[in-house]
């Protein structure tokens, strides 16, 4: 059993795959071994949630995931424990492992009610796994609904009950982000509904347990990457080693976004940083920064540079974008930069034939951005976030960064995306977008390849926020820019 932390690297695979591997192994093993393991597991890992619980209540379903939950009961009440199960299915109907989980449960003298224990420690969410076919209703509703709002931990048995576990959406109506302590144990692969979206609220801790069937393998549909690989400093390095950032946007009362582009990109390590505002009323240099170079966007030579083009640049932006496109070395497109793609097929067209042409370019959309760019709306856009990345990727030939709970980081067809696992709602204030955009367009000055500098910067940007000091002073954009990545 493992714990997936945002240091993990590992493979992600989808509910078909999960599947594939699942009959794979239960083909080459004795009858009902995988679901013993998997309600060992639970068991194990409820123990050491909960190791003083008096009760647990074990929620069980019609399926298989119920199944995982009577085997998890009968465990638990061998080692002392007092489960109570309740059961919402039909035993004619049960599978034929669930039904000789049931019988285990029943023989080791596990408790069976009809409604939930009044008052319990632990509750094991057993309802459904990946077998969802459609919204929790009625009485299982009732059941999540209670097991949310109880504050008593939650340790959900496969995925959160109603959790698409390719998407990570939940039904409208099922809220499982509510207050109590959340713990998911997920067999036999990494689903990526766990980690974007939704599911990280619904999952909270996830554990991963193999069933001891790590040689069954499958196609992965994306991964999660761990920390990236250091890139020390040699000695003999000087400010040109680190390239030139050129961070273009800053229209009329919104220089405040260009400039913490330009923190970052700073603070990321770029050798020196211009910051081409596009107000020409803007003041000649920031004091607070004086290191930021500030030009007139309409002046600078972005042959050898690495653009980061966007960020607070209004309308105004548009203009500059064909001689941006056709001129950056290296290219971050953000904010406006990507509405204005949105609005205007020959710029599509330019942002598809530099894609074409290898010039390293990242897009950096949040979901309503990416909507634009897509011609559809945010709700589709987050009912399936690695399936737009990746259409978005591949319309464009470009790095695409789908930026919220879950990042995800598409680029060309053969590369698997990554789900970042960094980050919290802490990041979720004004600028911080703008911060992720600089320290990208850092790690591109610095040469890195596009994907890898998109998601080390991904990476780093939520590591900032996740181990922010408490005593320090509150998360703001220009505080993250300032912050040197751990
Ligand atoms: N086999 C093994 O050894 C192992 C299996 N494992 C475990 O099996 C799980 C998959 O099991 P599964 O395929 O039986 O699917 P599961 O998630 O239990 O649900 C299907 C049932 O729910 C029903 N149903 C669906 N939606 C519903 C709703 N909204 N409200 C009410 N009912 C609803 C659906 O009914 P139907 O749609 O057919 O009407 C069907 O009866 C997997 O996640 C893992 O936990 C692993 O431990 C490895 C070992
Ligand atoms: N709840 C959240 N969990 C993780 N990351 C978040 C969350 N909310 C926002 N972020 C991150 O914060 C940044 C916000 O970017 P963006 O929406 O462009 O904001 P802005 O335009 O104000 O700069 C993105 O990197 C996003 O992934
Ligand atoms: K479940």
């Amino acid at each position: 059993m493992q714990r997936i932390t945002s240091a993990t690297a590992a493979e992600l695979f989808d509910i078909a795959a999960t599947r594939r591997i699942e009959h794979a192994a239960a083909a080459a093993l004795p009858a009902h071994t995988l679901m013993r393991r998997a309600g060992l597991a639970v068991a194990r890992l409820a123990m050491a949630i909960a190791p003083h619980a008096r009760t647990i209540w074990v929620a069980c379903g019609p399926g298989n995931n119920g199944g995982d939950g009577f085997e998890a009961a009968a465990q638990l009440r061998h080692r002392g424990f007092f489960p109570a199960v309740t059961f919402l299915g039909d035993e004619s109907r049960l599978p034929p492992d669930a039904k000789a989980s049931l019988q285990r449960a029943r023989d080791a003298g596990v408790t069976f009610a009809l409604t939930p224990p009044s008052a319990y420690e632990l509750a094991i969410d057993a309802l459904l796994g990946i077998g969802s076919t459609r919204p929790p209703e009625g009485t299982m509703a009732e059941w999540l609904a209670k097991m949310h709002a109880s504050g008593q931990p939650v340790l959900c048995v496969d995925v959160p009950s109603g959790l698409n576990a390719d998407t990570g959406t939940l039904p409208r109506g099922i809220d499982q982000t509510q207050a109590s302590a959340r713990t998911c144990i997920t067999f036999l692969s990494l689903k990526p509904g766990l980690f974007t979206a939704q599911g990280r609220d619904a999952a909270g801790t996830v554990w991963f347990d193999d069933l001891g069937c790590s040689a069954f393998k499958d196609q992965p549909v994306a991964r999660i990457a761990g920390e990236p690989d250091a890139h020390p400093r040699t000695h003999a390095s000087h400010k040109g080693s680190y390239g030139d950032v050129a961070v273009i946007g800053g229209a009329s009362g919104m220089a405040g976004a260009a400039l913490l582009a330009g923190s970052a990109a700073l603070h990321g390590g770029a050798g020196r940083v211009f910051v081409g505002l596009l107000d020409p009323s803007a003041a000649p240099v920031d004091t607070a920064q004086p290191e930021l170079m500030l030009r007139d966007a309409r002046t600078l030579d972005l042959s050898g540079m690495t653009a980061v083009c966007g960020c607070g640049g209004g309308e105004a932006v548009q203009e500059l974008l064909p001689r941006v496109l056709s001129t950056a070395a290296a290219l971050v497109l953000d904010a406006d930069a990507l509405n204005a793609i949105a609005t205007d097929g020959a710029l599509q067209a330019q942002l598809t034939s530099r894609g074409k042409s290898g010039s390293p370019t990242v897009i950096t959309p949040h979901p309503l951005e990416a909507a634009r760019l897509l011609g559809c709306t945010v709700g589709d856009v987050q009912a399936d976030r690695l399936a737009a990345a990746r259409q978005l990727a591949a319309r464009f030939g470009v790095v695409v960064v789908l930026k919220g709970s879950g990042t995800v980081i598409a680029g060309a067809a053969e590369t698997l995306p990554v789900i970042n696992l960094t980050g919290n709602a802490s990041l979720a204030t004004a600028g911080t977008g703008d911060v992720l955009a600089g320290m990208i367009g850092a790690a591109l000055a610095m040469r890195q390849p596009a994907f890898e500098a998109a998601r080390k910067a991904v990476w780093q940007h939520g590591h900032i926020a996740d181990t922010w000091p408490a005593d320090a002073a509150p998360l703001t954009a220009g505080t993250l820019a300032r912050r040197t990545p751990a």
